[in-house]
């Protein structure tokens, strides 16, 4: 059985990554995703260009089917995963991502990696939803189409970009017209279910204190709505653009379903944040198990073939 897959010429012997912000703000959780049995790669923590201490208070819980989180971006700063990825690129195929507040500050962490030694691939994050007073940028499709047209003016490295989930079938044709027009490597979805609110029945609170309790949803309740996200996108995108598909990991059948829905690699947040890089390499050990029962040897004989009903 083989577990391969390939994404702008770079070769992953397996499909398995952490999501970008869990198990990977500093260089000892990436380390431990780095040499994790089973992880293909690794996404860094989305990064400003400057150090971020990220929203006060309690920012992450969990809840019954998954977690809500209002970080705030906290990180280290670009020039820190910068460093890590330089050092550690011969080693596996990695992705640096980058989250700017702003289109400038995107723009100049880009022209800061397009000199740089880094030769990954960036994963440009349109879809932060927690931090206050910002929009996630991927809802405004005119605006995203500018930020890419101005990247792709200058970036000749490999780059996609990580989507918020849509909930809206015209939301998907324009999301995709869009991308359509730009020599992305791949886009990454979902990024959480923005602004969710959690309730404690305890003591009749919320349970994260940023914004009020508003957070993103993470865990085996966005579970559909990702591989909605996946089975659409695929549908609509060119091949040349592969899909990252994040959303509701708990086990090898929801990496199995991912691929189905035409993933080329799976990306773990919630479970991974709650079970540490060992799921890893139970993950794809039952992805294997699924795919014997089925009697496929490769991800090829699946990828992207689920049907529909008559
Ligand atoms: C980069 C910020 C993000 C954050 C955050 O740092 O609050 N949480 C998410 O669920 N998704 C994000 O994209």
């Amino acid at each position: 059985t083989t577990l391969t897959a390939s994404i702008a010429g770079f070769d992953f012997d397996n499909v398995l990554l952490n999501a970008a912000g869990v198990y990977c703000q500093t260089a000892s959780e990436l380390d431990q995703i780095l040499e994790a049995s089973g992880a293909g790669s690794l996404v860094t923590k989305s990064a400003t260009p400057a150090e971020r201490d990220g929203n006060a208070g309690i920012r992450f819980a969990e809840m019954p089917l998954g977690s809500i989180n209002s970080m705030g971006l906290p990180n280290l700063g670009l020039d820190y995963y910068l460093d890590y990825t330089i050092t550690h690129q011969d080693e596996k195929p990695l992705f640096l991502s980058i989250a700017g507040l702003t289109k400038a500050d995107n723009l100049a962490m880009l022209r800061d990696v397009q000199a740089s030694d880094f030769n990954g691939l960036v994963e440009l994050n349109l879809s932060c939803p927690n931090v206050p007073g910002k929009p996630q940028t991927a809802y405004d499709f005119d605006t995203t189409r500018e930020i890419l047209t101005e990247v792709f003016s200058f970036y000749t490295k490999p780059l996609g970009v990580k989507l918020p989930p849509y909930f809206d079938i015209a939301h998907f044709d324009m999301i995709a017209e869009i991308l359509n027009d730009f020599p992305l490597a791949f886009v990454n979805t979902i990024n959480s279910i923005g602004n969710g609110l959690v309730v404690d029945p305890e003591t009749d609170t919320v349970v994260i204190a940023p914004k009020g309790g508003f957070g993103g949803l993470g865990g085996e309740i966005v579970k559909p709505t990702a591989l909605a996200n996946v089975r659409a996108l695929r549908q609509r995108l060119r091949p040349e653009i592969k899909i990252i598909g994040t959303g509701g990991v708990t086990n090898g059948r929801d990496v199995y379903d991912h691929i189905l829905c035409g993933a080329d690699l799976v990306s773990v947040g919630t479970s991974l944040y709650f079970e540490g890089p060992a799921i890893f390499e139970r993950l794809n050990n039952e992805l294997i198990a699924v795919m014997a029962e089925k009697g496929y040897n490769h991800l090829e004989e699946f990828r992207g073939q689920l049907q529909t009903l008559a």
